[in-house]
């Protein structure tokens, strides 16, 4: 049987290159036949990532060359999205469409993929004819990777997500410039902190200057990152919650399947100094009064990605940070205990590299369902 033949959109911004990172050391090239498309550079080479047969970059807008691919995979951006998705399937395209971009993720003919979490929702969804299938918010997958095995059981009444998100949520050019805020503050105190003489509350008083001072660098995220934080991600909504903190609820009832009486899911989003990983800490009311060891267990057993950390401080400080889960597909889940509001009310604190699972691998992993693979 010949392959599919699968489009790349967006395959060299921020998302689409761990998600080739990824395709590359699970061999899925091996599988498909893949064409790169570009908004930007058309006619030059694709990149060799796929092997010879890959050729040359094609027009992204190209609505007749997209319509020749099996299986399209976009991490352009929503902007894209709306340009092209309606007028590929109005041309009647009847391909798969796999999308890292939050436009077409509510909508009634997608599925929002996350299959550890949702993969039978998703097979049937197939079976049905659902030819649209959409990655979650960033925030919403690691908690719901973190936290599944409560959710699945229908065990939680309610939860309160408070996010510590990091710069590579804005784009590749916050996370250069949280380096640039790091650097410029070290820079502008370094004689003052090398010698250990010089009083701190001076040393404290000259990064406060410097980080409001027009010195420091702050054109991407608008105000001081580095050595401060920003409590409000995305738009506004007339809710008074950020469209970031909208998603909650409302996408991961829509992964979980839940159409009547959602789970209550409120928090409020942070976006603070980590370069990929998204903390979070949730409170949760629990439907049952489980002990702690229940619930550790419930959790530990609902994915092969999920990793519990003993309420302990030195395995907390050691397993349950950014620095430690960077780069890895790992989710560990911690600080699991019973709040003094009653036995069924549970703090829990996650972190999950949100390029891996927050973004490109359930797209990766959706591609081989699809694939059968
Ligand atoms: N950032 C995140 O955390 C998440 C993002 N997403 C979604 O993915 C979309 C893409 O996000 P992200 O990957 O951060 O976007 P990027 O800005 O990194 O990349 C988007 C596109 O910009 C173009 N581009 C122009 N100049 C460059 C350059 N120097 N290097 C690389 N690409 C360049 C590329 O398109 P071309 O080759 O056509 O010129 C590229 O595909 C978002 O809009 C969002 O919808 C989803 C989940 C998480
Ligand atoms: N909004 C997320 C990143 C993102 O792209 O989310 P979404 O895919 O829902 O637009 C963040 O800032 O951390």
């Amino acid at each position: 049987m010949s392959q599919q033949k699968v489009g790349l959109v967006g395959w060299r911004g921020m998302v689409g290159s761990v998600l080739m990172q990824r395709m590359q050391e699970e061999q899925d090239f091996a599988h498909i036949e893949p064409t790169f498309f570009t908004t930007s550079q058309k006619g030059l080479p694709a990149p060799d990532i796929a092997g010879a047969q890959a050729g040359v970059l094609e027009d992204a807008f190209d609505i007749a060359a997209l319509s020749q691919q099996d299986i399209i995979i976009t991490c352009q951006g929503g902007d894209y999205t709306k340009a092209v998705y309606a007028k590929l399937r109005d041309a009647g395209w009847k391909g798969y469409w796999i999308d890292a971009a939050s436009a077409l993720r509510m909508a009634d003919d997608a599925i929002i993929v996350l299959d550890p979490v949702n993969g039978n929702e998703i097979k049937h969804g197939i079976e049905q004819g659902v030819r649209t299938f959409v990655g979650g918010n960033c925030t919403v997958s690691l908690m719901l990777m973190a936290l599944g095995g409560l959710f699945e059981k229908d065990l939680v009444e309610w939860a309160s997500p408070m996010t510590y998100q990091a710069a590579s949520g804005s784009g590749a050019k916050h996370m250069r410039e949280l380096i640039s805020q790091m650097g410029a503050i070290h820079s502008a105190v370094k004689d003052k902190v090398d010698d250990p003489a010089t009083a701190i509350l001076d040393i404290d008083q000259q990064v406060a200057e410097f980080i409001r001072s027009d010195d420091y660098p702050s054109d991407q995220f608008g105000v001081p990152l580095a050595g401060s934080l920003i409590p409000y991600i995305d738009t506004q909504l007339p809710s008074g919650q950020s469209r970031e903190e909208w998603k909650a609820q409302a996408e991961a009832n829509k992964i979980l399947g839940v159409t009547e009486s959602p789970v209550p899911i409120d928090g409020i989003c942070v976006r603070v100094g980590a370069m990929r990983c998204h903390s979070q800490a949730i409170t949760l009311k629990l439907k049952q009064d489980l002990s702690v060891e229940e619930i550790e267990t419930l959790l530990a057993e609902h994915n092969e990605w999920v990793k519990v950390i003993p309420n302990d401080r030195n395995a907390t400080m050691e397993e349950l940070t950014p620095a430690k889960v960077t780069g890895t597909l790992s989710i560990p889940v911690g600080r699991i205990r019973k709040l003094t509001m009653g036995p069924e009310y549970i703090s829990a604190f996650t972190v999950g590299d949100q390029l891996l699972w927050g973004a490109a691998e359930p797209l990766r992993r959706m591609l081989r369902i699809i694939l059968g693979k």
